[in-house]
């Protein structure tokens, strides 16, 4: 029994990260703006870029409120930054497009998306993904704790102390798994599919540059801080 009691101070851990994942959100103003018209491949990608910059500014400032992630090393701290922000990235698209919209918003943000200037290859995997995460149904909670396990990912590259973001994500790790049980009880198997997601997610991680390069339009301009996340240029 006591095995899936969320403890007080598990309430207290969680009510930390919760809170700092939804004080660091971009507004949803990019589906207001996508429902509103079909841009240029070249205005969706300045609006990509845009976002996914000032995205990054918001994880950072996520990160840092995760307990005990200012407490390491430096340069492991950045090397997870620089791991997890294009995950972090497509979770949170998945996470605005399985947002409950009025009836035929979500077919329209998807046709927008669809043709934004991404090449056809990617579709298929990107909208999968997509899919997947809003069969989920998520509750609020449940995301905050699966992008900070998603950053707290110990084999990321140049990471060099592996254990000691170990130590990090198990407590956040036993507080999700309790979360799914308590949000899904008749669910079993929920907390396991919930971490499936993330090996989907590291499939477009791989895919992501191509994405960007083959964008339909010449000559993508990056601001640096997208030149620093996305290898890119
Ligand atoms: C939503 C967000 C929050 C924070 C950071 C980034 C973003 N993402 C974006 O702004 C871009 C827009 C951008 C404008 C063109 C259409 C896609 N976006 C992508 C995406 C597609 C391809 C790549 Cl390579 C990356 C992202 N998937 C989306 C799903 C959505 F439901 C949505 F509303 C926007 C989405």
């Amino acid at each position: 029994k006591e095995k899936a009691e969320i403890t007080k101070e598990q309430q207290a851990f969680m009510k930390v990260i919760v809170d700092s994942y939804n004080r660091h959100q971009i507004p949803q103003d990019v589906t207001k703006k996508l429902l509103q018209e079909q841009y240029s491949a070249e205005e969706n990608f300045i609006l990509l870029t845009e976002m996914a910059t000032s995205q990054v500014q918001v994880l950072v400032e996520f990160t840092k409120n995760i307990p005990g992630f200012l407490s390491l090393d430096h340069e492991d701290q950045i090397a997870l930054l620089k791991g997890s922000a294009v995950e972090a990235m497509f979770l949170r698209s998945a996470q605005v497009l399985s947002t409950k919209m009025p009836n035929g918003h979500t077919e329209v943000l998807e046709e927008r998306i669809r043709n934004s200037g991404i090449s056809e290859e990617f579709m298929t995997p990107m909208f999968n993904f997509y899919k997947s995460i809003g069969k989920l149904h998520m509750v609020q909670e449940e995301q905050a704790l699966l992008t900070a396990v998603t950053i707290l990912t110990p084999d990321r590259p140049f990471v060099k102390d592996h254990p000691a973001v170990e130590r990090l994500q198990e407590p956040m790790l036993e507080v999700l798994r309790k979360l799914c049980a308590l949000h899904h009880p008749r669910e079993p198997q929920y907390f396991a599919r919930l971490l499936g997601r993330l090996t989907e997610l590291r499939t477009l991680n791989h895919y992501h540059t191509e994405m960007l390069t083959s964008w339909r339009m010449n000559d993508q301009k990056f601001t640096p801080l997208l030149c620093e996340i996305w290898d890119v240029q």
